[in-house]
């Protein structure tokens, strides 16, 4: 469970976050949208004490941030997550497995998981910016955490690694466990979010569930469409 209570977050005279409050009950996978600039990676950077929040607390599964089982609660896909270019994809993850105390058998499970089983002797600097994703999100897989944190898990995906990433992100919320990633992709959220939150300028503007949607409007593109001339009228 992740519960967030009015936390906000400025970066010198730009509030990036107003002060918010959600709740992620355990299991739930939410979609955590809204335009370039609106907060999403903000607010995971405090979600992931990367940033400390201007105001607020935040709580997974009751922990709070200042308790050492807080950071046992999640693993973290960042969307600039850099890794030492010289290593190879295998030294690169095992490196991060012994920092997370992931077994080395788990090394191997996710370099499949990602599709790099083939190419993990290569050097990080000679992959792709796909590959690079692949790899980034294989080393949020290392450990079995019972929240996932993803910031733009498909973005720079061919179709057929969004297709599995989807697929691999469902496989993990079948497994219950709570997850938070954000996306510009509206068709992702579509089929494996429970519940869209959408924010806008640091503020939250939606936040509902996604299967009364669809069964109300086309696509959430549509029902977005729809809120914002709302909003205008
Ligand atoms: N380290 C920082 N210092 C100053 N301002 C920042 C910093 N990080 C983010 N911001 C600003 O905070 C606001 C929110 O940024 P954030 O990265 O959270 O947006 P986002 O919703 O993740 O956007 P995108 O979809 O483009 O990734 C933006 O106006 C951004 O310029």
């Amino acid at each position: 469970m992740i519960t967030i209570e009015q936390v906000s977050k400025t970066y010198g005279k730009k509030e990036a976050l107003s002060p918010l409050s959600l709740t992620i009950p355990a299991g739930e996978c939410v979609a955590l949208c809204g335009g370039n600039g609106a907060g999403k990676s903000t607010l995971l950077k405090a979600l992931t004490t990367i940033h400390a929040p201007t105001t607020g607390t935040i709580h997974l599964n009751g922990y709070a941030v200042e308790e050492a089982t807080y950071k046992r609660q999640f693993t973290y896909m960042p969307d600039d997550l850099i890794f030492p270019s010289e290593l190879t994809a295998e030294e690169n993850i095992t490196m991060m497995a012994n920092m997370q105390g992931a077994s080395v058998s788990r090394v191997e499970e996710v370099l499949d998981i990602v599709g790099l089983q083939e190419v993990k002797a290569q050097k990080v600097k000679t992959f792709s910016k796909g590959m690079h994703q692949r790899l980034a999100f294989a080393q949020s897989l290392l450990s079995d955490a019972p929240i996932l944190i993803l910031d733009e898990p498909t973005n720079g995906l061919d179709p057929y690694w969004v297709a599995e990433m989807q697929k691999v992100i469902m496989e993990e919320h079948a497994k219950g466990r709570t997850i938070l990633f954000t996306t510009h992709l509206l068709p992702i959220v579509e089929k494996i979010a429970d519940r869209l939150v959408f924010l806008r300028e640091g503020q939250l503007f939606i936040d509902e569930p996604v299967a009364p949607l669809l069964e109300q409007y086309s696509s959430l593109d549509d029902y977005l469409f729809e809120q914002y001339k709302k909003e205008r009228s």
